[in-house]
């Protein structure tokens, strides 16, 4: 019999991968999320009879926990990964196109001769690139000071120029970090082009979703939660989270555990005073980094390729999403706008009006196509402001309090916001609540 009672607060990758893994240990989980579905930040919407993703999301090989939690849910043949690291790079100043491939040699060969060709840059800035690489590869990204620094000035410090940081570095930086270099931490910038690029050949090899996120997703959990045994309550916004004798209550309901899978202002305000020993206001201070989307949609093929990365352009990384939304004719294009604090508010016409240009020059667009639908989709607080500095900021999956623990992609994994941190902070938050109490009192209740 199941004594043992955890909540889990949150619907996201954080939560769902606590709730799984708490009821896989044999514990009585209930999952609260306050919206209709499950999901969190990764989801899609029906328009139009068309499966819209509110925004693209790519994985990379090296994303072991993610891929570890597709396999739980019965998904992971509804993704697919590269062979090979491979990213077109399109120029709107240029018309021929330019890659970023890897070959089979080991790391970081693998990249010497797509560096050594890459045509965005001068021979001299190339080699400049391979030097500066090497020298990330020796960062130690756990160090508090390397955090503080920027990776934009430790790049010019590097002999990088504007224009080897815009094609190179800001082209995987912006789309990882949701940050340009200037404004990202170095220890994060660090982590990604260690783990990604620099550790082992395969690792960035990149992976997207053959189908709507919500069904990859949240409708996957849906059905997994409940063969788990789980108790999941949707439109459920949780209030109070109050310690209650040995344990807790979330609005009214008693728990032994409780995981606060939320975004960081919501745990802020949720968890008692002193439980997250960070400075009141930290949430804030975190702060957030928005993405927008722009869903473009052709009534012919513009693009013979799942996606492209851009160069000498305002646009930055553009998607097929035609199978995936269930177009049957024409195409459906997304553009994914990363670290879009001046694009978040700007009205849809006038997106249109500026950036449809550029991506009609790099879709290299005849007059003959005629564009179907043209909309936008906007995520305000789509990761924690990923800037120098952000390290202190980010709390442990232990809290001062017994019995409470914290999980979700803005907390300390070492990873930036990505899908990879949301899985490994809910699997920290599970690890640290089974240490949390002695072995004798769990095998006295369970
Ligand atoms: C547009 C966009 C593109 C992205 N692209 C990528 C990408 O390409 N690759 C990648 O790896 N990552 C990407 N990310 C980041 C990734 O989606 C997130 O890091 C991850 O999904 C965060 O998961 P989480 O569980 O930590 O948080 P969330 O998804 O925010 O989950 C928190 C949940 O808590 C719920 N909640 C909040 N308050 C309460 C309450 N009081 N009671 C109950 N429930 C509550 C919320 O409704 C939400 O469902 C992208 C994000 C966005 C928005």
């Amino acid at each position: 019999m199941i004594t043992r009672r955890v909540g889990v607060v949150g619907g996201g990758l954080a939560g769902l991968t606590a709730a799984l893994r708490c009821a896989d240990e044999g514990l009585g989980v209930t999952l609260f999320e306050a919206r209709p579905r499950l999901g969190g930040l990764t989801y899609s919407f029906q328009r139009d009879g068309l499966w819209i993703d509110n925004g693209q999301h790519v994985f990379l090989r090296c994303c072991t926990a993610y891929q570890g939690l597709l396999e739980r849910l019965g998904v992971a043949d509804r993704v697919t990964v590269q062979d090979r690291l491979d990213v077109p790079v399109r120029s709107e100043l240029d018309r021929r196109g330019g890659r970023l491939r890897r070959t089979g040699l080991p790391a970081p060969l693998h990249l010497g001769s797509t560096l050594a060709r890459y045509r965005w840059l001068s021979p001299a800035a190339r080699a400049r690139v391979v030097r500066a690489a090497l020298a990330l590869g020796r960062v130690d990204r756990t160090d508090p000071e390397v955090d503080r620094r920027s990776f934009g000035d430790w790049l010019t410090a590097h002999g990088q120029d504007q224009r080897a940081i815009e094609t190179v570095w800001d082209l995987i930086g912006i789309a990882t970090l949701n940050a340009p270099a200037e404004r990202a931490s170095l220890a994060l910038a660090a982590t990604v082009f260690q783990v990604g690029l620099l550790e082992s050949a395969a690792a960035a090899d990149i992976g997207w979703s053959l189908v709507p996120l919500q069904e990859l997703h949240g409708d996957a959990a849906s059905r997994a939660l409940a063969a788990a045994g789980v108790t999941v309550r949707t439109r459920s916004k949780v209030r109070d989270v109050v310690p209650a004798g040995d344990g807790w209550t979330v609005d009214g309901a008693a728990f032994d555990d409780v995981v606060l899978a939320v975004p960081p202002s919501a745990a802020e305000m949720l968890a008692p005073a002193g439980a997250i020993e960070l400075e009141s206001g930290w949430a804030e201070e975190l702060g957030s980094t928005p993405i927008v989307n722009l869903h473009v949609i052709y009534d012919r093929v513009v693009l013979d390729e799942p996606f492209f990365a851009a160069v000498d352009s305002p646009l930055q990384w553009v998607f097929d999403r035609t199978h995936q939304a269930g177009l049957s004719r024409g195409q459906y294009i997304a553009v994914s706008l990363s670290a879009a604090e001046d694009l978040i508010d700007t009205p849809v016409p006038e997106l249109r009006d500026r950036l449809l240009p550029h991506l009609e020059r790099l879709l290299r667009i005849t007059d003959e196509a005629r564009l179907v639908e043209f909309f936008v989709t906007r995520e305000r607080q789509a990761t924690f402001r990923q800037r120098p500095g952000t390290a202190g900021l980010r709390a442990s999956a232990r809290t001062a309090l017994p019995g409470l623990y914290l999980a979700g992609a803005w907390t300390d994994t070492g990873w930036p916001a990505t899908m990879e941190g949301a899985v490994r902070s809910g699997e920290a938050a599970v690890a640290a609540l089974l240490q949390g109490r002695p072995a004798e009192r769990r095998e006295a209740v369970v």
